[in-house]
Order: C-alpha cells, then sequence, then structure tokens
C-alpha cells in the first residue's frame, strides 16, 4: 500500500513541469521565510535536495544570510539512523547512496540532540494531518522518534492525500506549507 502510494507520487513529483516547479519553490521560498517556525529558529536542519525534490539550496543561503545555523543530515545505513552536521558552505558534501548529498563527518561539527530548533522534513506524500511517506529509510521516524523537536515539510497541493496509511511508528509533521 505505502509503497504503492510512494511510486504514484514520486512519479507525479517527477513530471512536474519546469514552469511549474519555479513557480512552486518560489512560493514555498516566499512562506517559508515568513513563516514564525522560520523567523524564530536559530538553527534548521534541512536535506540538500535532490533533482525532484523542492529545492533546498536557496533556502539554505537565505538562513546563512540572516546569521541561522544550518545542520544537514548524513545517514548510518547499518543502524538507518541520522547525524546532523553543520555546515557553513557547500564544499564539504559527498554523494551517498541513491546520488543524495551528505557532509563529509572528517570535516564538520555535529549537532548534539536538542540543537536544532526546526526540521524541514523531505516526504514525498502527506496528508492533512502531517503524515508523510518518505523514501521509505524510515529515517525520519526513527530520528523524531528520539527527540520532541518542531517539524516543518514543504509541499505542492499534488502531494496531498486525504489520508495515508499509519503505521505505530509514523510521526507526523507539526507543520505543512502547502503550495496550490
Ligand atoms: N535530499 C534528501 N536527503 C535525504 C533524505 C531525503 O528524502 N532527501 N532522506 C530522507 O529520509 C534521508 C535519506 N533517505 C534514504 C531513504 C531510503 C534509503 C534506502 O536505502 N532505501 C532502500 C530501501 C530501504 C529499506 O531497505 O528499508 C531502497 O530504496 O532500496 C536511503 C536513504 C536523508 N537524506
Ligand atoms: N521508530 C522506528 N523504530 C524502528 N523501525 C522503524 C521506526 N520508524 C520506522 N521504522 C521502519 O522503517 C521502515 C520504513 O518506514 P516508512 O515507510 O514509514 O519510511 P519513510 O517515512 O517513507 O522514510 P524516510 O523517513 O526515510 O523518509 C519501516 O519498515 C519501519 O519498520
Amino acid at each position: 500500500m505505502k509503497e504503492q502510494l510512494r511510486k504514484h507520487y514520486l512519479n507525479e513529483l517527477k513530471t512536474i513541469p519546469e514552469i511549474d516547479r519555479e513557480r512552486i519553490n518560489q512560493k514555498l521560498q516566499e512562506q517559508l521565510f515568513q513563516h514564525p517556525k522560520w523567523t524564530q529558529s536559530k538553527s534548521i536542519g534541512i536535506t540538500i535536495s535532490a533533482c525532484y525534490e523542492w529545492d533546498t539550496i536557496p533556502i539554505i543561503e537565505k538562513a546563512w544570510s540572516e546569521g541561522k545555523y544550518i545542520a544537514v543530515p548524513k545517514t548510518v545505513p547499518e543502524t538507518k539512523s541520522m547525524i546532523f552536521y553543520y555546515i557553513s558552505n557547500f564544499d564539504y558534501l559527498k554523494k551517498e547512496a541513491f546520488g543524495l548529498l551528505e557532509p563529509d563527518p572528517n570535516y564538520l561539527a555535529k549537532a548534539t540532540d536538542g540543537d536544532l530548533d526546526l526540521i524541514i522534513v523531505p516526504g514525498i506524500a502527506f496528508d492533512d494531518d502531517g503524515y508523510r511517506i518518505g523514501h521509505g529509510g524510515g529515517y525520519y521516524d526513527r530520528y523524531l522518534a528520539k527527540q520532541n523537536v518542531n517539524t516543518l515539510s514543504l509541499l505542492s497541493n499534488q502531494q496531498l492525500v486525504k489520508k495515508l496509511p499509519i503505521d505505530d511508528y509514523d510521526i507526523p509533521v507539526k507543520d505543512l506549507i502547502v503550495v496550490y
């Protein structure tokens, strides 16, 4: 069920025309930068976006320009866990599984639990309650199970579903910014 939904919505995302993608990216950023969770957060955890994901690069640059701290996740496949590392430029990133860019721990400082004021959670489909389907690694569910941190996701209405199937371990995102 989840696997089918994941495939379907991933395909939807991949086929959004470039012109719409640009407009949605613009609006997501506009709304994010006005959001109280953004303005009130000093340290933000966010991924480096892959091609079909919403562009996080301008978001990271904006954060730096506002004096915020940015931390990006490195996945630990053995334990299916994530560790966030602070970055202040795009120099120390490495291509890892699935072509995702991850921080190089040899050069960067770890964010300790409780450091981050806000985590911007990636996902493929979401429902009104903030439940989400991601890439299927369960990385965010495991991470968010360990600590109660503010979370927010960015999505287009094409990614919004009335009701997703929920498993015991699923942890909903607290706020959604949806662009129509
Ligand atoms: N840009 C970006 N970075 C991100 C994420 C993301 O969604 N986007 N992640 C968001 O979580 C984490 C990486 N997510 C991953 C999710 C699944 C698998 C993976 O190994 N998938 C296997 C099957 C998983 C399994 O065996 O259960 C596969 O697809 O074959 C790897 C990384 C952290 N970084
Ligand atoms: N807190 C947890 N403890 C143990 N296993 C978990 C936990 N959370 C998720 N899992 C496992 O992770 C797997 C993937 O979960 P799910 O399909 O919800 O991932 P996802 O949310 O789509 O992925 P991601 O969080 O990486 O974007 C499930 O098979 C589940 O058993």
